[in-house]
């Protein structure tokens, strides 16, 4: 969208206009009335528009049809052609919204002045709305795991169905991320993402945010189901959702059509439902607690999200992004990572998963002295290890053990982190742990750790 769309009645005016632009290389197109311009923006929205007040023969003049490109195209930059003595119009133009105006007759120098500017203007607006829209799709997920790739070939799969997908895993391991993903890259991607966060609406309020509502003074006010229509609506923590809201949406996922709150008519969505949790839904089913046909609607395809314990390989990478984004998006220091610093993020217990991640990496730079590599030191101390709950587990059940065995539940722990950290690549353990690969492969078999997994004889069984 780089040309420039003229409106004029006075067909020596536009094409004289025309003409001057022209000569100076910009695209031009040329309209009379004010239906020609709407169908000219309809066919593709220009980058800058310039506008005569006056419409002969226009079913809008100038001010209705800046109103409406105000209203749907609000980034196209409007310069008004406004008549000798009509300054008053001209400003009233700019109230609402147009960039500038130039008065008849104007001279070349000031019309190229003011389009110059307007078009520099609506250069960087569409360059900022790329880099909004750039960083929206820092739902570009990233990783290199084993454990990722699964993941990543299962919402490519889902995204060429309509299915409703269930996304299960852990608190701040990336379902919303993935659902984002399964958005854009379906036939849906053009038409809203709406997210329904249970735990965060009143249920009292539930039907009328979902549903909408039709009043006698406001009309019809669209609720969030009608504002995802084409599109998808992503049920965050379906657990959480009432049970009475829990049966109306059963009815709505059968039927496909509702009626808003005071209203009549049915309201008929095409929608693509997908729902997380961080829950056993099978549990809260036995509890009581989600009703088992939601729960057999909505899971027609489930997704396991890992956690980043899951996927401490692609630790190195994610926390590279993250300086990236903080970098670019708040202007905090670009640093490096020591090699022991990066080894205690791979190590460390990470409950909150891979938003933890990032919130450590931000409290870090924020914090952080100096632009040099980031240390040991500068992790967060209820991160860093010894205080962590999972390692605190550890040390009281090792603290009942003899030391044989407490040493092997350590270097259980120790080596499958390792492994895991190293994409089970026992070569690469091996290196960084000290010891020769073929010890190392023994060591493993002793302790029944095989392939870097909590498989092999498991648990307990060992200690006998
Ligand atoms: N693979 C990934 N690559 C890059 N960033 C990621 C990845 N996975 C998650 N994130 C980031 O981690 C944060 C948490 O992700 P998200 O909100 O999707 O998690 P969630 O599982 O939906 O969390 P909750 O269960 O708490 O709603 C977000 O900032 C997201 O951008």
């Amino acid at each position: 969208m780089t040309s420039i769309l003229i409106t004029d009645d006075e067909k020596d005016i536009r094409e004289l206009i025309g003409d001057i632009l022209k000569d100076e290389g910009f695209a031009v197109r040329l309209a009379s009335n004010s239906d020609e311009c709407m169908a000219e923006i309809n066919a593709e929205p220009p980058a800058l528009m310039i506008l005569d007040i006056w419409l002969k023969d226009s079913r809008m003049d100038g001010i209705d049809i800046l109103k409406s490109v105000k209203r749907d195209n609000p980034d196209i930059p409007i310069v008004i052609i406004s008549g000798h003595g009509n300054i008053e119009i001209a400003v009233a133009a700019i109230k609402q919204g147009a960039y500038d105006f130039i008065e008849k007759p104007f001279n070349i120098d000031q019309l190229m002045v003011v389009v110059s500017r307007a078009m520099e203007t609506s250069r960087l607006r569409r360059e900022n709305a790329d880099l909004r829209r750039r960083d929206v799709t820092s739902t570009d997920m990233l990783g290199s795991s084993a454990a990722f790739k699964t993941l990543k070939s299962h919402l490519e799969k889902v995204t060429k169905s309509n299915g409703r997908v269930m996304l299960t895993g852990p608190a701040g391991s990336g379902k919303e991320m993935a659902a984002r993903f399964i958005h854009q890259h379906s036939n849906r991607a053009g038409a809203a993402f709406v997210t329904v966060s249970s735990a965060t609406i009143e249920p009292e309020r539930m039907e009328e945010v979902l549903f909408g509502r039709e009043t006698a003074d406001r009309g019809v006010e669209k609720g969030l189901l009608e504002q995802a229509h084409g599109g998808v609506v992503y049920f965050d923590e379906v657990a959480d959702m009432p049970l009475g809201t829990q049966s109306k949406i059963l009815r709505v996922l059968t039927e496909q059509q509702f009626t808003r709150v005071g209203g009549n008519d049915r309201v008929r969505v095409d929608l693509r439902v997908i729902s997380s949790t961080t829950k056993d839904l099978r549990r809260e089913i036995g509890a009581g607690r989600f009703r088992q046909e939601l729960f057999d609607r909505l899971n027609v395809v489930p997704i396991a999200v890992p956690s980043l314990e899951e996927r401490r390989e692609d630790i190195p990478e994610l926390t590279s992004h993250f300086i990236d984004m903080f970098h670019r998006s708040q202007g905090l220091p670009l640093r490096d990572l020591t090699g022991e610093a990066e080894a205690m993020l791979q190590t460390m217990q990470w409950p909150g998963n891979v938003r933890q991640l990032r919130n450590v990496i931000e409290r870090v730079l924020i914090l952080g002295d100096g632009t040099g590599p980031i240390e040991t030191r500068e992790l967060p101390g209820q991160e860093t290890g010894a205080d962590t709950g999972g390692r605190m587990v550890l040390g009281g059940a090792m603290a009942t053990l003899p030391l044989r065995e407490a040493r092997e539940v350590f270097e259980r722990e120790y080596l499958i982190t390792q492994i895991n950290r190293f994409g089970g690549n026992i070569s690469r353990t091996a290196g960084f742990v000290g010891m020769e690969r073929s010890a190392l492969h023994r060591k493993l078999k002793s302790l029944g750790v095989v392939g870097g997994h909590k498989n092999g004889n498991g648990g307990e069984e060992d200690e006998e």
